[in-house]
């Protein structure tokens, strides 16, 4: 006789088996779309059978099962689509142990050879894929891919983590535990969502990182190139005629050429017209202050003519400028007005970096609620922060409508520590002023190497023949994704980091320093989300070796403390990675007991690198990784992660 429990339990495992099963099974689940929440009753028994004859069963009492299943979230959790077991094909598990590392999942996955594979091998896969082509092979692949993608899309490499050996100092650990298990919802069909004061500000966010500029003079400039235009236009002119000579074979790189230059002048005009399109907005907002001043200024002189009498003069004077009805203009003036709240609230940044979206935001002017206006407030110091910095030629637009060009905020971005709550950004020395009157931070983009310790040799390099394995080409394999890695993206098939590795352009990452509310001095904020096994970016800063000389430093820094600037890794001959004096944002990130992102090496080249990756990062929120309790140990400090789950908390 089974207990309470263990029939629970197993009516539960019976449950769960259909379910799984069901999400296997062969269903059209995009007819399921027109119902709203459709689910699956299923009644069962246990038998058991009684004689001889199998058809002779009597119910086991207590084990009904009654279950309903709800097939919307049931349709969610199935196994991916074969066009995505192919994109994923490339991060398949090693036979190796597993650590738990995040597989890079790129922002922008471009589908390569699967590990091991050739990438004619991985081709073909996708042709076949094209095709509509059922093969055994592909079907158990598929199973494998989603019993993988069951455990979340976050599956193991072959990679180790960091192994913290070195006990006489306070280290990180990379502790990669309690991953959530959630998968992104999928978009069945095209469903057409309302614009929100979050996608405003995640647009305004990605123009401002995109890389592209909105400096009104160079655009106007390089426009003006002649030869370009010309050659751009008529590009059948460089077509090979029929029976070419070999002389004009010579020529045919000339298209190539040709294509270069037509990209760079594309680029241009984009660019141009994104420009342009900032300058509309800018002037449309600025329009309607003049409208509504004119409005004002006419009732001052009138008093005893109505408002709306005014207002509808000045409309009919202005519609005859503009050439279009009332109507038009009305309707014009609407989306206008938004132009102008916006402006209001989140300053002209938000509206010069806005994008496409602000019209459509403003059209149906969702999200103009007090609340989302006090976010777009809060946001506007962090908004200049990053425009100033990092497109420093945007206030030349502003002297279009007669607005001061003369920038706000100078030097890195992350010179700046915003505060959410939208009061003036601080700099980021006098936030640490209060333990070390000397502290400089030095932003850099690579780790330099301490040279009085490792002279000319960088200790990340790694053997060719341990690890990094060189083909004929001489390029060097990637260890997760197998294929050839390379710094010119044309020979690069390593996908693996591409917002960090193999692309031509880095754009800046979209995050900032902020002041944290609860005492932990600074923290990393995330502008737009990462998506998981994205890489934030390298964790970079001195390479050294033992910190004896530096500690009086870190220990005066107090909130800092003496080890956290630095990660160790017993990677080959590194011995540490300081960031007490220069480094990059990745010396902000605090710790959590709820991480959503953590560290994790990766081999570029022939050189060893740590990588912020995310385990699911939504924009707005704090970057955290775990510093695990080698660094906790002992320590007389108590959490502030303010996690439910918080295993440091003095209060517990
Ligand atoms: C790598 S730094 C992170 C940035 C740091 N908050 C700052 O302002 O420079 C690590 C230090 O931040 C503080 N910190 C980080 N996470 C914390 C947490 N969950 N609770 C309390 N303090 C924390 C500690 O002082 C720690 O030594």
């Amino acid at each position: 006789m089974l207990s309470e429990e263990e029939t629970v339990v197993l009516r539960q495992q019976v449950a769960n088996a259909i379910a799984d099963q069901l999400t296997r099974a062969n269903i059209d689940w995009a007819s399921l779309d027109q119902f709203s929440e459709p689910s699956v009753h299923i009644e069962a028994e246990f038998r058991e059978r009684l004689g001889a004859s199998s058809a002779e069963r009597r119910p086991l009492s207590g084990l009904s099962i009654s279950q309903v299943i709800d097939l919307t979230s049931l349709k969610l959790a199935r196994p991916a689509s074969k066009q995505n077991a192919i994109g994923q094909r490339r991060y398949q598990r090693r036979s190796e142990p597993t650590s738990g590392t995040i597989v890079p999942l790129s922002r922008s996955c471009t589908p390569v050879a699967s590990h091991g594979a050739s990438n004619q091998a991985s081709h073909d896969h996708r042709k076949q894929d094209a095709m509509g082509e059922n093969s055994e092979t592909s079907d158990r692949e598929d199973t494998e891919n989603s019993s993988r993608m069951a455990i979340s899309g976050l599956r193991p490499s072959c990679c180790g983590m960091l192994v913290v050996e070195d006990n006489t100092q306070r280290q990180m650990e990379v502790v990669n535990e309690n991953f959530p298990k959630r998968r992104k919802a999928e978009v069945v069909g095209y469903a057409i969502k309302p614009s929100t004061m979050d996608k405003l500000i995640t647009g305004i966010w990605e123009q401002l990182h995109n890389g592209m500029g909105v400096d009104p003079v160079a655009i106007l400039g390089e426009l003006m190139t002649p030869s370009l235009i010309g050659d751009a236009i008529s590009p059948s002119l460089y077509l090979p005629r029929p029976g070419f000579s070999v002389s004009e074979m010579s020529t045919t790189s000339r298209p190539g050429r040709q294509f270069n230059d037509t990209t760079i002048f594309c680029r241009k005009v984009t660019q141009a017209s994104r420009t342009c399109r900032s300058v509309e907005v800018i002037v449309q907002a600025r329009w309607v202050e003049h409208f509504d001043t004119y409005v004002e200024h006419l009732r001052g002189s009138d008093p005893k003519t109505s408002s709306t009498k005014h207002r509808k003069a000045v409309l009919v004077e202005a519609s005859s400028a503009f050439g279009w009805s009332e109507k038009e203009l009305r309707n014009k003036i609407a989306i206008w007005r938004g132009y102008k709240e916006i402006k209001d609230a989140g300053g002209w940044a938000a509206l010069v970096f806005a994008g496409m979206g602000i019209y459509r935001f403003c059209k149906y002017r969702v999200g103009f609620d007090t609340e989302s206006m006090q976010r777009l407030r809060n946001l506007r110091p962090a908004l200049e922060v990053a425009a100033d910095t990092m497109n420093p030629s945007w206030r030349r637009l502003l002297s279009i409508v007669g607005e001061s060009p003369v920038t706000k905020y100078s030097g890195h971005p992350h010179d700046w520590v915003i505060c959410l709550d939208g009061a003036s950004p601080i700099p980021l020395r006098k936030t640490y002023l209060q333990w070390d009157p000397h502290f400089e931070y030095k932003h850099i983009e690579d780790s330099v190497i301490d040279q009085s310790i490792w002279g000319g040799n960088d200790p990340r390099w790694t053997s060719p023949f341990s690890q990094a394995l060189t083909r004929g080409s001489r390029l060097f394999t990637c260890q997760d994704c197998a294929n050839e890695q390379s710094d010119d993206p044309k020979q690069n098939c390593c996908y693996c980091f591409p917002s960090l590795f193999g692309y031509a352009t880095l754009t800046p990452p979209p995050v900032q320093v902020f002041r944290t509310p609860d005492g932990r001095n600074n923290g990393l904020i995330a502008l737009c989300a990462f998506e998981r096994g994205a890489a934030v970016g390298e964790f970079v800063g001195l390479i050294t070796k033992g910190l004896t000389r530096r500690r009086p430093h870190g220990e005066r820094t107090g909130c800092l403390t003496r080890w956290l600037l630095l990660i160790v890794a017993n990677i080959h001959l590194i011995d540490k990675i300081w960031q007490g004096r220069q480094g990059n944002f990745t010396r902000f990130v605090n710790h959590s007991c709820n991480a959503n992102a953590q560290y994790q090496r990766f081999t570029w080249l022939d050189t060893q690198r740590i990588i912020l990756v995310s385990k699911g990062i939504e924009a707005g929120t704090e970057i955290t990784v775990d510093y695990s309790d080698k660094y906790w140990r002992g320590l007389d400090k108590t959490c502030l992660c303010g996690k439910r789950n918080c295993r440091y908390s003095r209060s517990r």
